[in-house]
């Protein structure tokens, strides 16, 4: 069997009387899609900070490519190949695609600062650089500073910058969020691109997109997890219907 990248085990964080995240086990395989859906206030984005290290939890252990990093930092958990997109990785507006893209290749290499300015014209940053932009569809608006992108573009070049990390794991917190229909298909296209290369976690509200995309679904509630595995069988569950999937209709 192939060991998971990405364990928890017991993950539990309380702020104040208030359990959020309430002994959390979950494990992700590699190149799987783990989708974690639960209602406003479950406990989702406390229990990505806390695999990403931006919150410790009190108990309970985060194990990535079987080692445990509870207690590392998140740019240590980066470095060592668990990305997140959206709240991590920014995007600087005045700066191209290429611009943004060669320099988080650029922090990853840990070249030294002088280079700065001329990220998107070294070779070494350029290469991966243009490989990730590539991957996410990016190629044509390369040269396009990032403010002027659409909301759904700044999502893909927020993967690009992601892919550059060459990550085992990829922690996606809410992708679909105020993008339109149109740009929201084409963010799904890339998501299915990028399964079975990376193992993602994805907490997302887009039911739609969720069912589409995910390998296997875990269902928070009240910071507990009351159901995991199959997307079929986890939509058909029906303490998962009462939960939260009714109140979709
Ligand atoms: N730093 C904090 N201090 C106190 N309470 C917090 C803190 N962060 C989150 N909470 C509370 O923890 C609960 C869970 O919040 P969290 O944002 O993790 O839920 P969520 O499942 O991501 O919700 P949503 O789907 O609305 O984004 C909420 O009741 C929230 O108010």
């Amino acid at each position: 069997m192939t060991e998971p990248v990405l364990v928890l085990d017991g993950v539990q964080k309380s702020f104040g009387a208030l359990k959020v995240t309430d002994g959390v086990s979950l494990a992700v395989a590699p190149g799987e899609l783990h989708a974690l859906i639960g209602p406003n206030g479950a406990g989702k984005t406390t229990l990505v900070h806390q695999i990403s290290g931006m919150l410790r939890p009190d108990t309970g252990t985060v194990r990535f490519r079987g080692h445990d990093i509870t207690t590392l930092s998140p740019e240590k958990r980066a470095r060592a190949g668990l990305a997140r997109t959206f709240q991590i990785t920014s995007t600087i507006a005045s700066l191209s695609v290429l611009e943004n893209v060669a320099l988080s290749v650029q922090a990853r290499a840990a070249h030294p600062l002088a280079l700065f300015r001329n990220a998107a014209r070294d070779e070494r940053l350029n290469g991966p650089a243009w490989a990730a932009i590539e991957a996410v569809g990016l190629a044509e608006r390369a040269h396009v500073p990032a403010g002027r992108l659409s909301h759904g573009e700044k999502r893909a070049l927020e993967i690009a910058m992601a892919l550059t990390l060459e990550p085992a794991a990829i922690l996606l917190d809410e992708p679909l969020a105020g993008v339109g229909r149109e740009e929201g298909e084409r963010l799904i296209s890339l998501l299915k691109s990028l399964k079975g290369r990376y193992a993602m976690l994805l907490v997302e509200h887009d039911m739609e997109a969720v069912f589409a995309l995910a390998d296997k679904v875990s269902v928070l509630v009240y910071g507990r997890v009351i159901a995991s595995g199959d997307p079929a069988v986890v939509r058909a569950d029906p303490a998962v219907r009462e939960a939260y999937l009714g109140e979709e209709g």
